[in-house]
């Protein structure tokens, strides 16, 4: 059977990704085309390595050119991926590729416990990753990354003193808490936290990232509006519990994204302490902070449920020993590493239905 570069591209025009509705050629996402009698070689590049329809897509691929090409040939495919971004060309931190907002209502919820898990899965599917703490009421990520006691170095740069983040886990990392001694009560004014936070944005080297998630203070205040004024961010992902005030707070936080002069995307919304669940007993499930919310929620700003986490005492005990649980092996860690996998699908589609994400300007 003889064939061509133009018969194989034909056979994966006929492939989708299942996501982003449209075929892999059409969507730049085969490579390295190779065409000889007895072997086909391309290298698929998926939108992030957080993909889990990695293996779907691969057997897609081999069963459309094998349709072509017959069982005789050795078909050869390799399976990358880069990351997608809105931000070419982005005045600041122009090699973050996308940059999300972890965000809550109410306190509590654990948005702190949902960002560590996330960002570490993201980094163990292959991604890089930073994070920014940007929770002045209470700065946990240090703890949960067990670098509390520790400062970020300052180099120069052109004259300029640049902070270099910490890097944990895979993940750089920059806290506000870094700013304050662990024991001290510092109380931090509004203004001052705002100072910081754009420091963390224009006055650090973080390289090159995929994602940089922000870990916001709950409800709405002074960082959000900094954040949105500095930066154009990608998405917003809102963690609350199922209870009706931790909703009804939720709510509030999404409506606010949405206004039309901030116009953030929701890129979906994460139950956290969705059930209680024995760790002996992973079966048993116990809706204490009732049942149904976060799914309702999303339905009615018409974003997805990206994911429901138990309430398990694993999770409370890894993040204070600064190991996070999605490092383990377990039915937990499986959740945060579904969960990333659904997030970082949420911002591939984003970024191929939407335009920019525009800076807020101030209007005075
Ligand atoms: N799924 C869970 N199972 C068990 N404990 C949890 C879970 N999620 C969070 N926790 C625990 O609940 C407490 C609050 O979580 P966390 O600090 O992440 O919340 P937060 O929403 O970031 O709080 P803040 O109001 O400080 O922003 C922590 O002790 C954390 O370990």
């Amino acid at each position: 059977m003889s064939f061509t570069q133009t018969d194989i591209l034909k056979a994966l025009g006929t492939v989708e990704d299942p996501d982003l509705k449209r075929d892999l050629v059409s969507l730049n996402m085969i490579k390295d085309l190779v065409v000889s009698p007895d072997k086909v070689g391309f290298t698929v590049v998926l939108t992030t390595p957080a993909c889990p329809l990695k293996e779907k897509i691969r057997q897609d691929c081999e069963e459309a050119v094998e349709q072509v090409v017959g069982p005789e040939v050795a078909i050869n495919i390799l399976m990358t991926s880069s990351v997608t971004t809105q931000r070419d060309n982005a005045p600041l931190l122009p090699g973050v590729k996308n940059i999300v907002a972890i965000a809550s209502g109410k306190g509590g919820v654990g948005k702190s416990t949902v960002t560590t898990n996330l960002a570490v899965a993201l980094a163990q599917a292959g991604a890089k990753v930073g994070l920014i703490d940007a929770d002045i009421y209470g700065p946990s990520i240090p703890v949960m990354f067990n670098c509390e006691f520790e400062q970020p170095a300052v180099k120069q740069v052109n004259g300029k003193n640049v902070i270099i983040p910490i890097e944990h886990y895979g993940v750089k990392l920059l806290s506000i808490g870094f700013l304050t001694p662990p024991e001290s009560a510092v109380v931090w004014r509004g203004p001052m936290a705002s100072a910081a936070l754009k420091q963390f944005f224009s006055d650090t080297d973080w390289g090159e990232l995929d994602y940089l998630l922000i870990d916001l203070p709950p409800g709405t205040s002074d960082i959000h509006l900094t954040m949105v004024q500095t930066v154009p961010v990608t998405g917003a992902v809102i963690v609350t519990t199922p209870q009706k005030v931790a909703l009804a707070d939720a709510h509030k936080g999404m409506a606010m994204f949405r206004q039309p002069q901030i116009n953030v995307p929701i890129l979906g919304v994460v139950e956290n302490m969705a059930y209680f669940t024995p760790e002996e007993l992973p079966d048993n499930k116990y809706y204490i902070f009732g049942q149904g919310g976060g799914q309702t929620l999303a339905d009615k700003f018409e974003v997805p449920l990206l994911g429901q986490v138990p309430l398990v005492q694993g999770v409370r005990e890894s993040g204070d020993s600064g190991f996070p649980v999605v490092m383990k092996e377990g039915v937990t860690a499986g959740v945060f590493k579904d969960l990333a996998e659904t997030m970082a699908r949420q911002i591939a589609i984003r970024n191929a239905n939407f335009t920019q994400t525009q800076r807020v300007e101030l209007k005075v």
